[in-house]
């Protein structure tokens, strides 16, 4: 890939990435048509691609996925992590193959049409990776146009003129409206999400009618709460930067009952849903560019001495609020195999990661012990505070690689509540 590429269209060119550097990489359209400016990371998942898509955390950034098949399982409406896509687009080496899977609806090809997301296939994406690698994420823009329309200087100024995921808030843009009583448990073959709702709260926030009244009746309850009658679920009142629904899902599957609040609902609202236990959740975005909705909150909820557990942005947030510092890294994290060592035991956690941004260990402060760095590089994947009152890690134990390697996360934190 040379850094001077020529403006010569290929022959059957629809679409293209065009990097702020000038470099010009063409490739076939897919998806809806259009253009759309943000990071280009790369992620080395085989599988999963509708849940990164979906991951809110992707928000500004578009996506080359290592592996060269993609979208050969199709789309379905089950493998989700929110309503709708978040990453601005995808970078794939082969074009996309009719679905062959027997949970598969739709192809993947009119799921990026339908939800207004950019594809672009033909793609050296061994080389792009590299090429991200050498030189760092660069900022661009990927376009489709089935008449293969570009104006190509327009896309390099809008590239240019991106300013970059440094310095940006994107979770304030992504977060839930309103406050909501999650329902739903985790996915299970031959069940799906469907009987998997939590059983009913006694009162408060999403109280009401239980969710199970239309559930068949001769489906057993694959996940009955610790007390068999359900009316007990200690209260997790997360706090939304961007969420995975995997994550309420995962706290649901521990035994809790979860509501969810806006990012920028103060100490007071959040304490007046009288939480046992605060989770911070994951995220896009810059999290030092948070602003002042996220971690002077932190700081008077850390304060109530509250359990709080966190996960990737709310790990990052947390450990703002502690004093510690978070920067910007230089390829970022991005996968479904990043081992992390565990070092209270030295035990080795197969993760799933995807962050751009990382805590500096150097900047914890005394009485904040680090718990889990990376094994690739190093770099913190995890805190505690307070004997692990408060605790948070930099990886995805909701996305399960291990697969249920840290698990235990959300057994910890919801065992504490009571
Ligand atoms: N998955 C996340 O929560 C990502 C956190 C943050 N936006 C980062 O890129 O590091």
């Amino acid at each position: 890939m040379a850094d001077a590429t020529p403006i010569v269209m290929p022959e059957g060119a629809t679409g293209v990435l065009v990097l702020a550097s000038g470099e010009v990489i063409w490739g076939r359209g897919f998806g809806a048509e259009g253009a759309a400016a943000g990071e280009v990371c790369f992620h080395t998942a085989m599988t999963g691609y509708q849940e990164i898509m979906t991951d809110p955390s992707f928000a500004g950034q578009m996506i080359c996925f290592t592996f060269p098949h993609i979208g050969n399982v199709g789309a379905n409406p089950d493998d989700i992590e929110a309503d709708n896509p978040h990453a601005l687009g995808m970078i794939v080496r082969e074009d996309v193959t009719e679905p062959s899977n027997f949970r598969s609806v739709q192809h993947l090809d009119a799921w990026m049409k339908q939800h207004d997301r950019i594809g672009l296939s033909g793609i050296d994406t061994r080389a792009l990776t590299r090429r991200i690698r050498g030189k760092g994420a660069p900022n661009g823009v990927i376009a489709h146009s089935a008449e293969g329309k570009f104006d190509i200087p327009a896309l390099i100024e809008q590239a240019k003129a991106w300013p970059g995921l440094e310095g940006m808030d994107l979770a304030i843009t992504v977060t839930a409206e309103t406050h909501y009583g999650w329902e739903g448990g985790v996915w299970r073959l031959g069940f799906g999400y469907e009987a998997e709702k939590p059983l009913p709260f006694r009162g408060g926030v999403g109280g009401g009618a239980s969710p199970l009244d239309d559930a068949p009746a001769d489906r057993p309850h694959p996940n009955p709460s610790p007390e068999g009658e359900g009316l007990d679920r200690p209260h997790v009142v997360a706090i939304d930067y961007g969420s995975k629904h995997n994550i309420f899902r995962n706290l649901v599957k521990a035994g809790a009952k979860v509501t969810v609040l806006p990012a920028t609902a103060t100490a007071e609202q959040v304490l007046s849903f009288d939480p046992d236990g605060i989770f911070l959740s994951n995220g896009p975005g810059d999290p030092a560019a948070t602003g002042d909705y996220a971690v002077p909150v932190i700081r008077e909820l850390l304060a109530t001495k509250k359990p709080l557990f966190g996960i990737c942005l709310g790990h990052q947030l947390l450990a703002l609020a502690v004093g510690a510092q978070t920067t910007k890294m230089f390829q970022g994290h991005r996968g479904a195999n990043h081992p992390v060592k565990r070092l209270s035991d030295g035990a080795v956690e197969i993760t799933s990661m995807n962050h751009g941004f990382a805590v500096e260990s150097a900047t914890l402060p005394a009485g904040v012990v680090e718990t889990h760095v990376s094994l690739f590089d190093g770099s913190n994947c995890g805190i505690e505070i307070d004997g692990g009152r408060a605790f948070s890690v930099q990886y995805h134990p909701e996305a399960s690689p291990g697969p249920q390697d840290s698990f235990y996360l959300f057994e910890r934190f919801v065992g504490m509540l009571k």
